[in-house]
C-alpha cells in the first residue's frame, strides 16, 4: 500500500512529502517531476505568487543513483516566498516582527475559503494561522509525489495526460469516440489553459482576461484520461476497495475541486441503459473490446480496459479584488471580505495536480493487483497477467 504524508504552510520555508511503500528499483529522474512543476506553475490565469515561486524537487531520501530503494522517499519544495514571510511564518518567536504589515491578524474571512469554518474548528482569531494550510501551495508538493507514480506507471507503458473542457462558460467541443488521444494531449500540451481546441482555447483566455479586469474569478472542468491499463486494476468487493471512489476522493481532495465524475457521469443520468452502457465485442488478437466509452474505462470498481476517463468540476477562486460580504470576526460588524494577491483561474493548474494524484492512485492500485517490492516483481505480474487476458 502507498502512503503519502505531506507537511509545510504556504509561506513556510518549505513543502515536504513522505513517500512509503513505493517499490524499489523504478528510475527517478527528478527532471521529470520539474517538468511536472514547471507545467503547474506557468499556466494561463495564475496570480503574483507564481513569478516568485521556480518549483522544483529535492530529493532528501529512498533513492540512491536515481534508483528507488523501496524505503520512505523524502521531497521537498522550497518557497522562494519565505524570505518575505520569516518575519511573520517563523517557527521561532524571536524573528517575529509584530509592527510588519502582513503579521497584523487576519479577522476578515473570505466566503468559499477555509477562514471561518477553520478558524471556529481550530479556535483561532488570526485566520492565518487557518490559510497557510488551507492553501493550494501544498499542491505543488503532491505533484512531485504523484510524479513517482506516473514513472511507475510509465515503465508499464501506462500514459496520463488531462485537457481543459471548461472556463467560465467558454466550453471546447465534445468528441467522439473515434477521438485520437494522441492528438487530443498533444495540443492540450501546447495551449496555456491545456484546452485542445483552439478556438475554445482563445475564448477560455479572453473570459480570463475579462475576469481579471473585473477583479472576479473562474471556475471550469477538466478530465485526466489514462491510457494502457488492463482490466482488472481496482476492486468491487468493499466500498474502500472500488478504483472509482479512490481516484474520486483523491481528486476531490484538490482544493476548489467540487465534482468528480467517471465517463459520462452526470451527463449520463437521463440517458436509457441501452443507449449508456457500452456493448461488448471480441475479435481474435484483439480480445473483448468495446466501441463506445461512456463508462470511462471502469465498471464495478475496476478496469475494464478502454481508456480511464475522469472529469471534475473547479468552483472559483474564493479572493477576490471586489470582496464579497463577510463578518469581522473580532468585532463581529459586517465587513468586505479579506483581499490577497490572488490566482484568477486555476483550472489547468489543478487538472496538473489531478493527473498527478489519478496516477498516485492507479499506481497504488497496480502495486495492489502485481504486488510488490520491486519493479521487476510488479513488470514480472504484469506481463504475465497479460499473458494470461490474451489465453482467455
Ligand atoms: C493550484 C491552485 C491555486 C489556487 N490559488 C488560489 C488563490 O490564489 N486564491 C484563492 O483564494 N484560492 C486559490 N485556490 C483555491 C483555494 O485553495 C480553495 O478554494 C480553498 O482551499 C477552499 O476550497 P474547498 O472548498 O474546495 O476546500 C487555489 C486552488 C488551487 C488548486
Ligand atoms: C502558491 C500557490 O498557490 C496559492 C494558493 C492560494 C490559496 O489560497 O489556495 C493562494 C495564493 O497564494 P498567495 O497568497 O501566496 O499568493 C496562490 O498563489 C501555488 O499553487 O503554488
Amino acid at each position: 500500500m502507498l502512503r503519502l504524508l505531506t507537511a509545510g504552510e504556504s509561506h513556510g520555508p518549505v513543502l515536504t512529502a513522505i513517500v512509503e511503500g513505493f517499490p524499489a528499483g523504478v528510475v527517478v529522474d527528478k527532471e521529470a517531476i520539474d517538468a511536472q512543476l514547471r507545467r503547474r506553475q506557468s499556466t494561463y490565469g495564475r496570480g503574483g505568487r507564481m513569478k516568485i515561486e521556480r518549483d522544483c524537487v529535492e530529493i532528501l531520501s529512498g533513492v540512491r543513483k536515481g534508483i528507488t530503494l523501496g524505503s520512505p522517499i523524502t521531497l521537498q519544495i522550497r518557497n522562494r516566498d519565505w524570505e518575505n514571510w520569516i518575519e511573520v511564518m517563523s517557527p521561532d518567536p524571536e524573528q517575529i516582527v509584530e509592527e510588519k504589515e502582513t503579521a497584523k491578524a487576519v479577522t476578515r474571512p473570505r466566503p468559499g475559503h477555509a477562514d471561518l469554518a477553520g478558524g471556529m474548528k481550530y479556535r483561532q482569531q488570526d485566520l492565518r494561522n487557518v490559510l497557510e494550510r488551507a492553501s493550494a501551495r501544498e499542491t505543488a508538493v503532491r505533484v512531485a509525489a504523484g510524479t513517482l507514480g506516473r514513472l511507475l506507471l510509465d515503465s508499464l507503458g501506462c500514459w496520463i495526460f488531462s485537457h481543459v473542457v471548461q472556463i467560465g462558460s467558454a466550453a471546447a467541443p465534445a468528441y467522439g469516440p473515434d477521438v485520437d488521444y494522441t492528438d487530443l494531449a498533444e495540443a492540450a500540451a501546447r495551449s496555456p489553459v491545456g484546452c485542445a481546441d483552439g478556438r475554445a482555447a482563445a475564448a477560455m483566455m479572453a473570459e480570463i482576461d475579462a475576469a481579471r479586469e473585473r477583479e472576479d474569478t473562474l471556475g471550469g472542468v477538466f478530465e485526466v484520461v489514462c491510457i494502457g491499463l488492463p482490466p482488472g486494476i481496482g476492486s468491487y468487493v468493499h466500498w474502500d476497495r472500488r478504483l472509482d471512489a479512490r481516484l474520486a476522493a483523491a481528486v476531490m481532495g484538490i482544493p476548489s475541486v467540487k465534482g468528480v465524475e467517471i465517463g459520462l457521469g452526470f451527463r449520463g443520468a437521463g440517458i436509457e441503459g441501452s443507449g449508456y452502457h457500452d456493448p461488448i465485442y471480441y475479435a481474435d488478437g484483439r480480445g473483448f473490446f468495446r466501441k463506445t466509452n461512456n463508462a470511462g474505462g471502469l465498471e464495478g470498481g475496476v478496469t475494464n480496459g478502454e481508456p480511464l476517463v475522469l472529469r471534475a468540476a473547479v468552483k472559483p477562486i474564493p479572493t477576490l479584488g471586489k470582496p464579497l460580504a463577510s463578518v469581522d470576526i473580532g468585532t463581529k460588524r459586517e465587513t468586505a471580505a479579506a483581499v490577497e494577491r490572488s490566482d484568477v483561474c486555476i483550472v489547468p493548474a489543478a487538472a496538473v495536480v489531478a493527473e498527478a494524484m489519478v496516477a498516485w492512485v492507479l499506481a497504488d492500485a497496480v502495486i495492489e493487483k502485481f504486488g510488490g517490492d520491486t519493479l521487476e516483481e510488479i513488470r514480472r505480474g504484469w506481463k504475465e497477467y497479460l499473458a494470461y487476458l490474451e489465453s482467455i
